[in-house]
């Protein structure tokens, strides 16, 4: 089984981005969505460029413009962008021109009808499967994950919504070849916007520790 990546979204303070950074997830996610909790209005760019260059810095965005999409792509040198809201598979495409990663979201509960992600197959390069939430995401909720059974698209995928230290097990048995990386939030912070780097650092071990029934007493 190949080891699952690891995403920390809703960062915004910059000691707790570079601490959060010295984990080495494979993403970071910075939110340009200003009801969030999580937003992230005073980013500053110089911390952004002490990263890593293989941590990915990813824009999460709801509903947002190309323009504005664009310019903070530019603004922030991101290596990938978040789709929450409807964002339609035109504007993926537009985005995608330009070199991207497109992350398309989609909020999941019981009613999602899966024939939606085909539309958005050709113009995405991962789909990350969140709780449905009217808040469009950080709920800290997960939703149910025996709906991705309804799931047939090959396309890898981020799983999200609510994710925490005891789940490691559960996620280990699911054995879907398509689960591609992990989000983790609220449910690894202090305060909105503040990660706990110990915290994090338990999932980061035991995660990717294949023996599913390997000790974890310290979880
Ligand atoms: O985190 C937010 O406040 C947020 C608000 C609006 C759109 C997206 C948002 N977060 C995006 C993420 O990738 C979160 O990690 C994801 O929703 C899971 O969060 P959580 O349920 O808190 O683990």
């Amino acid at each position: 089984m190949s080891e699952y990546k690891l995403k920390v979204c809703g960062m915004k303070d910059p000691g707790n981005i570079l601490e959060v950074a010295s984990l080495n997830p494979a993403y970071m996610g910075f939110i340009f969505y200003p009801p969030s909790k999580r937003f992230a209005r005073e980013l500053d760019q110089a911390v952004l460029q002490q990263l890593p260059p293989e941590i990915k810095k990813t824009g999460v965005f709801v509903n947002a413009s190309q323009q504005e999409i664009e310019d903070k792509i530019k603004a922030f040198r991101l290596d990938a962008v978040q789709l929450h809201g409807a964002e339609t598979p035109d504007i993926c495409k537009a985005l995608r021109t330009g070199g991207i990663e497109i992350i398309k979201a989609f909020g999941i509960d019981e009613h999602f009808d899966f024939h939606i992600l085909e539309g958005y197959e050709d113009c995405t390069d991962y789909f990350l499967f969140d709780t449905k939430t009217k808040g469009h995401g950080g709920s800290g909720k997960a939703f149910d994950w025996g709906l991705l059974r309804k799931n047939v698209s090959g396309k890898k995928y981020f799983l999200s919504g609510g994710i925490d230290l005891p789940d490691i097990r559960e996620i280990q048995q699911l054995g879907d070849p398509s689960l591609y990386a992990l989000d983790l939030n609220s449910r690894f912070e202090t305060e909105p916007g503040l990660k706990d780097p110990e915290k994090l650092r338990l999932f980061f071990k035991h995660i990717n520790n294949n023996a599913a029934n390997a000790a974890t007493e310290d979880i």
